[in-house]
């Protein structure tokens, strides 16, 4: 069974003036419908509930952002799902709403318990739609947009391809309004080299920006699931990406050799880290080797926070070069005593270490 993550921006399902725009919804539910007619699975991550609310209600400007913000997506989100369900009716497809914060990916349970949830629906032929719970989520607790939240349920339903439909063909080399800019049809590993072409421009009411979207994108292909960045707003998009990509405008980031379900865990678990460990510059250099290496305590420089056997941390170089994220094999109380000493065994196995 084909499984597969679509995820919608809102300016894709909304009209300028932020009304959500009928006839594109349509034609996703469409595209939808004839996925399921070959077979497969697919997980929707839609945008568009404060700009729905937002075209809706208008609140008083002495209203502080967050309830704002929250009465417009608690609004919208009805409104989105309602028509959502009523163009799916149309193709006997039913369709469940499942709201999420960044904090239901922290704990394992919480975690297992969606992955259960999505499951079930999925193979009950049912098209889970997801979204932020902007009612409850938010400042510190919100993902930095829905690209995160589709990086993150890509990686926990280990999908075969993550969708990301944008008001955009994919990733140009500067500015897309800019006659001389290109398109990029594929990146392959490394996006830092994508940094020079981004602008902190973003569609009307884009949230994370294309740079949060190349980072996202960049991760979850080196997990092992291929990205494809390209324009909702064109009809058809997905089913001419899928039957037919060469001749569809899109950005592909292509996917590294498939990590296990407990890396993809891993890799989606960016900031949940309990603690930060430095590392010297030989433990990098043997972490980033072509060999499968564990770290050992050896290798440590410091160790900032506290952390328990079996919590994930964040390892970074002596540059602050962000390295990986890992599961650790014992407590900060036993690796304190193994700083720069060998002897100890691995603090982090190969097997629980996911470098980006
Ligand atoms: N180099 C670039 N290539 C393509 N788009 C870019 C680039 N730099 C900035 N952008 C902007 O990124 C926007 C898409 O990001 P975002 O607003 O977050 O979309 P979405 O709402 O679909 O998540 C585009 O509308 C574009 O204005
Ligand atoms: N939960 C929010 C998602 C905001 C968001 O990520 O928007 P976008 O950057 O357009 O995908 C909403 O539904 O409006």
């Amino acid at each position: 069974m084909k499984r597969i993550c679509i995820k919608i921006g809102s300016n894709v399902l909304t009209k300028e003036n932020g009304e959500l725009n009928t006839s594109r919804i349509k034609n996703i539910v469409f595209q939808i419908s004839e996925l399921h007619k070959k077979g497969f699975q697919c997980i929707l991550v839609s945008s568009g509930a404060v700009a729905a609310g937002k075209s809706k209600l208008s609140l008083s400007e002495k209203l502080d952002t967050v309830s704002a913000r929250q009465i417009w997506s608690s609004v919208g989100q009805v409104e989105l799902l309602n028509m959502y369900s009523s163009f799916l009716k149309e193709f006997k497809i039913e369709c469940a709403q499942v709201l999420v914060t960044k904090q239901d990916f922290r704990t394992r349970e919480h975690y297992l318990n969606m992955k259960n949830c999505l499951n079930s629906l999925l193979t009950n032929s049912i098209l889970p739609i997801v979204n932020e719970n902007d009612a409850v989520s938010v400042t510190a607790l919100m993902f930095t947009d829905n690209d995160e939240l589709s990086g993150l349920i890509a990686s926990m339903m280990d999908v075969e391809a993550l969708y990301l439909l944008s008001n955009i063909n994919g990733i140009y080399t500067g500015n897309p309004e800019d006659d001389d800019s290109e398109l990029l049809s594929t990146v392959n590993g490394d996006i830092n080299r994508l940094k020079q072409f981004i602008t902190t421009k973003k569609s009307n009411f884009g949230r994370g920006g294309m740079l949060t979207k190349c980072s996202i994108a960049g991760r979850v292909a080196k997990s092992g699931i291929p990205v494809h960045i390209a324009n909702g707003g064109v009809d058809n998009i997905l089913l001419n990406l899928i039957n037919s990509p060469n001749e569809v405008m899109h950005t592909s980031f292509t996917a590294s050799k498939k990590a296990s379900t407990v890396k993809q865990w891993l890799a989606g678990s960016d900031g949940f880290e309990k603690a930060r460990l430095i590392i010297n510059k030989g433990a990098e250099d043997a972490l980033l080797s072509a060999e499968a290496t564990s770290l050992l305590p050896i290798g440590l420089i410091e160790i900032l926070g506290e952390f328990e056997k079996g919590d994930i941390i964040k390892i970074v170089g002596q540059s602050g070069k962000v390295i990986g994220l890992g599961k650790t094999q014992y407590n900060k109380e036993k690796a304190s005593k193994y700083i720069g000493k060998s002897g100890a065994k691995p603090l982090v196995h190969y097997d629980y270490l996911f470098l980006y």
